[in-house]
């Protein structure tokens, strides 16, 4: 099954919150930032007047622009750190932020984008705001259940294509044994769990009705 992609990009729009212009406050290394964006635009400096230009920014957009009129000053290590800071800036948010979390969680499976209209490294081809948002997302899951739609078990149609449904196959051998597997994870998952997975995984039309036995 293809997996869907979801876009991101201004703070407004449905996955906005992935955004780092989004307005959840960061608190990183001893005190509190008013958008990720702050944060990350103030790392790229050591000088405390142009810091503190940054952190008092009125918009996240300020705080980039700052930051890029004064790109000449930047630390010389930035380029080999930034990946760092910038991971470090999705954690603190997801972790800090129950409806960034809650937003990040339910985009499992898909691939995230950010839908860049400058640049190729954070958005565009490299896309490693993305990559990094769904590593968190992994991390965030590890151990729970998301990490199981993160990781689904194929339902039976997708599983064994080869056999039909209404197969002798689904009641002896490995069709009967993957049947027990996976009645046991899906039945294992909560409600919203399993809605989740319905969604993921339509049943095509000989399969129609499945869900309901
Ligand atoms: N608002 C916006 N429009 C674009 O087209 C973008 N590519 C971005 N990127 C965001 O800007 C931050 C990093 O930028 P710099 O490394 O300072 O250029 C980061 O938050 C990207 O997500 N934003």
């Amino acid at each position: 099954m293809p997996v869907e992609s979801i876009y991101f990009l201004n703070p407004e729009d449905p996955f906005g919150c992935l955004s780092n212009a989004s307005r959840h406050q960061v608190y990183i290394d001893g005190m509190s930032w008013q958008t990720a964006e702050h944060y990350f635009q103030t790392a790229k400096f050591k000088d405390a007047k142009l810091r503190y230009a940054i952190i008092r920014a009125e918009t996240p957009d300020e705080a980039r622009r700052i930051a890029h009129q004064h790109r000449r000053d930047q630390r010389p290590d930035w380029h080999k750190i930034k990946v760092g800071v910038m991971r470090k800036a999705l954690s603190a948010k997801a972790r800090q932020n129950a409806d960034v979390r809650a937003v990040l969680l339910i985009t499992a499976p898909a691939r995230l984008k950010q839908h860049a209209k400058t640049g190729d490294f954070w958005g565009g081809k490299k896309n490693m705001l993305g990559k990094l948002w769904m590593q968190e997302r992994d991390r965030l899951g590890e151990s729970g259940e998301f990490d199981s739609l993160n990781r689904p078990l194929p339902p039976p149609w997708e599983k064994y294509p080869e056999l039909h449904r209404a197969s002798i196959g689904w009641r002896m051998g490995y069709g009967e044994a993957y049947m027990e597997e996976w009645d046991a994870y899906f039945y294992g998952l909560s409600p919203a769990g399993r809605s989740r997975y319905q969604q993921i995984f339509t049943p095509p039309k000989e399969w129609h009705g499945f869900y309901d036995r």
